[in-house]
Formats: C-alpha cells, structure tokens, sequence
C-alpha cells in the first residue's frame, strides 16, 4: 500500500503555479495499480483519496504511520464507490458485493477493511475517500437504486447530467463525508457550470467512463483566477475549499465527487456567475 501526502496551498501561492506544479498539487494521475492500494493524503480537511484494484488476492486497508492510528477506521470514516468489475468489501468480517456504481459507507470502527475481484480478469476497481469521524454510524451498502436522483442540466448548455447522492443525509447517516457520481449525459460536456465555491467543505474529483483518447478540462482557482488541469480517465483532483471546481469534456464522462469539512449540505454553494468568472 502506498500512500502520498499533498500539503495545502494558499490561494495566492497558487496564482503563480505553472501547469507542472498545478498538477503536482492537486491531480492524482495514478488512481488505479493492479494489484495495489495507492492512497493520497490531502491536509484539505485531511481527506484520504485513493484506489484498491484487487486481482487474485484480496488487498488489506492497512494503517500506514500518516493515518497516525492502530487501524484505518479507528477516527476515520470511509466511503467506497467502484467503477470497476463486480467485487466484495469486507468489513469486520461481512461481505459486501459491489457491481459498478455501488457504494459502502463504512463507519468509524466497523474493523478491518478487505477488498477482493470476483474476477482478476475484469477487477473491481474501488475508488475511496474517508475523512476523519468521532462517532460510529452504522456500515450501510448502498445500490445504485438506493441513490437519491437528480437531473439538473439542460442540452442547450450542454450540461444535461443525472446526479446520484449516496453518501448524502436524506440517504445514509455520516459524520461529515458526502458522496455520490454525477453522469453527463451524451451530447454534453459540462458539470458544475454555473461554477461555485464552499469554503466549508473541500471536494474531489474521480473522473471515470472517459474514453482513453478523450480528457476534461478542469478548471480550479479562485474565480477570478482560474486555471486548468488537462485530465485522463481515472484520474482526480484536488478541490481546495476556496476554489471553483469543473470541467468540460471533449466528450461526456462521469465523475465522483466527495466533500468533507463544516457541513454536508450538498446545496450550500457560493454560486458565480459565469460573466464574473475570469
Ligand atoms: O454536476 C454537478 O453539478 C455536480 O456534481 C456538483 C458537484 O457534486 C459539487 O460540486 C457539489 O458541491
Ligand atoms: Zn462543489
């Protein structure tokens, strides 16, 4: 298991990244290693991204010294999301079957984490994200049928996309992890535009169903300030709580977004007008 820490940046540091230290900060190119857990450690509301793409031996969620605990979900919380082929988690001893876009909540001391493939051939890849949780709640499987649907979005901008929330208070209890995809539909390019910022909360991005030759252009910064990251299939970003977070296309894609901080009110957005934007 390997894992990276990423430091927080001010906003006024960042106007002047180049395009090689913008990405050093807040893409994540390798998400996904066979085999392997590669986790990145983010001191934004010190969330823990990363990947678990099991082949023919389950893969452990170890507590490595940056998690400065005995176990991963001693004060952590952790959601679960897979984009791969059909898997099993196992928490504490129970098997949970994920097919692609199901999602586990797991709750603060719920016991060790297992991540296994049903098929080596076509693996499971389980995309994570945990923030840090000091109560339990109850380890919840969530189908993608269980998910609270949304359809903002219209093909005249370009933005016609199917929000899915799991992680989300009207669907499953959490401390302060939301979690969800959001899905554009063909024939648009755009989310989160009208772009918006919450300095409560910071975000990330997994960008995924993008077709290898394809990328997405994320745009972060300040809004007045805002810059861009070329990004791949697989990927994700960094989303720092001041900061715009979206992207456009040169084709549809899906994504998962997860916030952590002061609150999980999916609608409290500082919305920008996309005349103000610069
Ligand atoms: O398509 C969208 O719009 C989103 O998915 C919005 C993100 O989830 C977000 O930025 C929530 O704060
Ligand atoms: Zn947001």
């Amino acid at each position: 298991m390997k894992i990276e820490v990423r430091h927080a940046s001010h906003p006024e540091a960042v106007r002047g990244y180049d395009t090689q230290t913008l990405r050093r900060h807040f893409l994540i190119e390798t998400v996904f290693a066979a085999g392997e857990i590669r986790l990145t450690y983010s001191h934004y509301d010190r969330m823990v991204v990363g990947g678990a793409t099991p082949l023919g031996e389950a893969l452990a969620l170890g507590a490595p010294k940056e998690i400065g605990q005995d176990s991963f979900l001693a004060e952590r919380e952790l959601g679960v999301l897979n984009v791969g082929g059909a898997g099993h988690v196992v928490v504490g001893g129970t098997r949970h079957a994920l097919s692609k876009y199901d999602c586990l909540y797991v709750g603060k001391g719920a016991g060790d984490v297992r991540f296994e493939s049903v098929d080596a051939a076509a693996p499971a890849k389980f995309y994570l994200v945990s923030t840090p949780a000091h109560q339990a709640h109850p380890t919840v499987l969530l189908t993608r049928d269980k998910a609270r649907h949304l359809t903002p979005g219209e093909a005249a901008t370009a933005n016609k996309r199917s929000i899915y929330q799991f992680i989300h208070p009207e669907v499953c209890q959490s401390c302060q992890l939301t979690m969800g995809f959001t899905m554009i539909e063909e024939g648009s390019v755009w989310n989160t535009m009208p772009a918006h910022t919450h300095d409560r909360r910071m975000e990330a991005y997994l960008y995924f169903d993008l077709d290898a030759d394809q990328r997405v252009f994320h745009f972060m910064g300040e809004p007045q300030e805002t810059r861009h990251m070329l990004v791949a299939n697989e990927q994700a970003i960094i989303s720092p709580p001041w900061s715009i977070h979206s992207g456009a296309g040169t084709k549809n894609y899906s994504f998962i977004w997860a916030m952590g901080g002061d609150n999980k009110s999916f609608t409290d957005m500082d919305h920008i007008a996309i005349a103000d934007l610069r």
